[in-house]
């Protein structure tokens, strides 16, 4: 399903579980996503998972690895990524081959947005065909925030984030530059994300439980990125929170 222009200024309703910490909200998440990709493969033959970085998934990947799906039938990919080689700190394909794509999830096919050589629309070219190499729509997209209010790699102020939050956008992956994103950035477009048929939005800690109650009131998508995701969805997204 494609998503349309809409000048929506406020999110359609979301759903949203609390949990006492990270480590018990991880293994639901992780179960839950599995169960979903297990549908999938039910229903196809096959299923695709798109997934953050950053900090925050880690236990969450840990746990998802040890589910006992066909793997061998799932394909993963990332929702953004730094324009950084794989073995880089930084690096969100780094955490995902070291926490998710392992035990039975190693099986798994991976397909990455980082690759060299070439500058940040050249790479982020390359992405946007195997991207599109992929069948639309994800299965699944699991997506974090920052307390800036960024989700994917739509950041405030970021050089294309008109562009990449435009949810008439064609372009699946696109190159983004912005004060707090630190080096350059590839990302998935909006359609790409709000098209799929299960969002969780994983968040832990108080300060992005606040950008989160913001986000949901009305305001600029500029200012918190995130609404574009919660504004344009065609399914609710599916909040997960812990402190
Ligand atoms: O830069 C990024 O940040 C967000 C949030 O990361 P976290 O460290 O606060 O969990 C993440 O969702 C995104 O994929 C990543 O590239």
């Amino acid at each position: 399903m494609k998503a349309t222009k809409s000048s929506r200024t406020t999110s359609p309703p979301t759903r949203r579980t609390d949990f006492d910490s990270g480590a018990a909200l991880a293994p639901v998440l992780a179960r839950k996503i599995a169960d979903r990709l297990a549908l999938a493969i039910a229903a196809r033959g096959r299923a695709t998972l798109a997934v953050s970085g950053g900090t925050t998934p880690k236990a969450m990947f840990e746990a998802l690895s040890r589910e006992a799906i066909d793997w061998r039938r799932v394909t993963i990919t990332l929702v953004d990524e730094r324009m950084a080689p794989p073995d880089h700190e930084r690096s969100n394909h780094r955490l995902v081959s070291r926490t998710l794509l392992q035990n039975h999830a190693a099986a798994a096919r991976f397909v990455p947005l980082y690759s060299e050589p070439g500058d940040a629309d050249t790479v982020a070219a390359r992405a946007a065909a195997a991207i599109d190499a992929i069948e639309r729509p994800f299965d699944v997209v699991v997506l974090g925030m920052g307390t800036d209010g960024h989700t994917a790699s739509f950041f405030p102020e970021g050089t294309t984030l008109a562009t990449v939050t435009d949810p008439a956008c064609p372009t699946s992956v696109l190159a983004i530059e912005a004060p707090g994103a630190g080096e350059p950035r590839l990302t998935l477009t909006l359609p790409w994300l709000v098209e799929a048929g299960m969002i969780a939005l994983h968040i832990e800690g108080e300060a992005k439980n606040a950008v989160l109650a913001a986000a949901l009131e009305p305001g600029p998508e500029a200012e918190l990125p995130v609404r574009a995701v919660l504004r344009h969805t065609a399914t609710p997204v599916e909040i997960f929170w812990a402190p």
